[in-house]
């Protein structure tokens, strides 16, 4: 038989004669009256308490990822499916942004003159105006700082050295960001080394002055044996090392560190896969020396293994593009070579334009001690750059997304170019497909329509890569821009050809390529970015729109889509781009 309910009980509040004075640790439900709820809500009323209690300790803790009142929650739906990560709260945010607004020059970011002169004579050369980027203001002073070094000397554990996350958006001048102040303190320690080595010869000569007076001293001084390195030598055994996913970066990143060398005088070398192993070798074991090695975990793990001497005097290690290194293909090899440099390393940098929660995760349980030097605009595509949607499965195109992608790049390609006001110049539109396969067949169907289309992915040889993405990958020459031309300057604009066939769009260069193509490369000549396939994550998105509207040029993407696609994360993207939002 069916149990009747027992209808609950009215009951006043214990303290209901009572002013209502505010109570500490008062819950929800003190000074009200109640209904006595019986024993299974009473449990549900006990469990709200204690998250009331949760969230009201949530709010006390300092913030790092809290999303705190409304305006901060995540307008997406479609895009909250994917990754949930919410770095900073809007408000703080804003905060952030205003401490940095304060800092307007490199002079004020404390980096010595000479590597402030590299930056303006070399780095960035070309441009007239300088001024540190938001990544750069918050990264170079935290990675100036020396309290760290201290904690070192003061304490022996191994792996006591500073971490530090630096996560900016994409294009944001982070290579510049960890590169001067790891130079900064290579060159202060050279001058240390310098002095002390003044100091040395001085007490030496004195020593010997006075064993010239004493006759009865006969003393012969321990031969140096051939072997016998000096100590301070850096022949093999770098202070920095760059690490980076692929061998394209490694060489983009190696260009930046020697260009700033011709100032500030220091040894750097890139070594990767592309090069031969007599290359590496005489880079490596430079008589001279080398004091940053740019090159990926893979190789240098290689090298270590026959060399362990090679991690020996490494102060500063970086690992750009870290959601890559720290996933699951580099992680354990990463890892490694952080561990056999623990023992002689200050510094260690992580550096990426996405925290996925995985990553964020990883970094909580391996280095709990990680300083985070997060920008307001993390995860955020610069308004700039405007998405457009083209559905495939309308007229003329009716499904077929090649066709469709081969018309906007005439489209594209036939407009008159809207950054520079001149059609007098070379367009360059990269266009992302999410399978390499699809790469070579999308390229081969756009030449065959006339378009000047190369496709790179991990099926490209080394050797070809690199000769692939050079013109995509240097500054675009807007007069007025340069300041200073480089001898071997070659103009970016050429003249327009006028078209031996109607069917060959001329003065367009078209890129197919993968993701590989979308880390990390410096696609300063872009303006046009075409997504073949609608991206499969916010983060893949952040990666590819991050080509373009690098250092506040302006760019224009398509994202085609068909019946299949998700429209409503593409249109979600579209609208968060529009009012500055972060993607994820
Ligand atoms: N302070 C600055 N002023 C103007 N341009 C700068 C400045 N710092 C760096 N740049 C230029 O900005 C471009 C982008 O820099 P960089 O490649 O370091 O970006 P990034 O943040 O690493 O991008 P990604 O996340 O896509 O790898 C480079 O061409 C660089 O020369």
């Amino acid at each position: 038989m069916k149990q009747k309910r027992r209808p609950a009980r009215m009951l006043l509040a214990d303290d209901v004669s009572k002013s209502p004075k505010k109570k500490e640790n008062e819950s929800p439900f003190a000074g009200m009256n109640r209904i006595d709820p019986g024993p299974r809500l009473r449990a549900i009323q006990d469990k709200a308490i204690t998250r009331a209690a949760k969230v009201e300790e949530e709010q006390k803790r300092p913030a790092k990822y809290v999303v705190k009142n409304k305006d901060d929650r995540p307008l997406f739906h479609a895009l909250k499916m994917q990754t949930a990560l919410a770095p900073l709260s809007y408000s703080a945010r804003t905060s952030l942004q205003e401490k940095l607004d304060k800092i307007e020059t490199f002079e004020q970011l404390n980096l010595r003159a000479d590597v402030i002169d590299a930056v303006r004579n070399q780095a960035l050369g070309y441009l007239e105006y300088i001024d540190p980027t938001p990544a750069q203001k918050l990264a170079i002073p935290a990675l100036l700082s020396r309290k760290g070094e201290m904690q070192k000397s003061k304490k022996t554990g191994e792996n006591n050295y500073d971490k530090f996350l630096l996560a900016a958006e994409t294009g944001s001048g982070k290579t510049l960001a960890y590169l001067l102040p790891i130079i900064h303190h290579i060159k202060n320690h050279e001058d240390l080394e310098k002095a002390e080595a003044i100091v040395q010869a001085e007490q030496k000569a004195k020593t010997q002055e006075r064993r010239k007076h004493d006759e009865h001293v006969f003393e012969v001084e321990p031969p140096k044996l051939a072997d016998q390195q000096d100590p301070e030598s850096t022949t093999g055994r770098p202070r920095a090392l760059i690490l980076l996913p692929s061998s394209e970066l490694v060489d983009q990143i190696s260009k930046v560190a020697k260009i700033m060398a011709h100032t500030v005088k220091y040894r750097t070398a890139g070594i990767s896969s592309s090069n031969t192993p007599t290359v590496i070798r005489s880079r490596l074991f430079n008589p001279k020396g080398v004091d940053i090695i740019v090159s990926t975990p893979h190789l240098i793990s290689s090298i270590a293994e026959k060399e362990p001497h090679i991690l020996s005097k490494v102060n500063y290690i970086v690992a750009d593009e870290a959601d890559s290194l720290f996933d699951r293909s580099f992680r354990d090899t990463t890892l490694g070579i952080i561990d056999r440099a623990a023992p002689s390393l200050k510094q260690l940098i992580l550096c990426s334009a996405t925290i996925p929660v995985n990553l964020d995760k990883f970094i909580d349980n391996r280095f709990p001690m990680m300083k985070r030097l997060v920008t307001p605009k993390l995860h955020s595509v610069p308004r700039r750059v405007q998405l457009g949607m083209v559905d495939i499965d309308k007229q003329p195109y009716q499904g077929n997304r090649t066709l469709a992608c081969a018309d906007v790049i005439w489209q594209l390609g036939k407009a008159e170019h809207d950054d520079t006001g001149s059609h007098h110049t070379v367009k360059h539109i990269i266009c992302f497909v999410n399978e390499r396969e699809k790469a070579e067949e999308l390229a081969t169907f756009l030449i065959s329509k006339g378009v000047d289309a190369t496709a790179l992915t991990r099926d490209t040889t080394e050797a070809r890569r690199g000769s692939i993405l050079e013109s995509f990958t240097s500054p675009s020459r807007v007069e007025g821009e340069i300041k200073n031309k480089p001898k071997d300057f070659l103009p970016f604009e050429l003249p327009i050809q006028q078209s031996t066939s109607p069917k060959q769009l001329n003065n367009t260069k078209v890129l197919v390529t993968t993701d590989l193509g979308s880390r990390g490369i410096d696609t300063l000549a872009v303006r046009h970015a075409i997504l073949y396939d609608v991206p499969h994550t916010s983060i893949d998105f952040i990666h590819r729109l991050g080509r373009l509207g690098r250092m506040n040029r302006r760019g224009r993407a398509v994202v085609l889509v068909g019946s299949k696609d998700r429209k409503d994360i593409v249109r979600e993207v579209r609208d968060a781009m529009y009012r500055g939002q972060a993607l994820i």
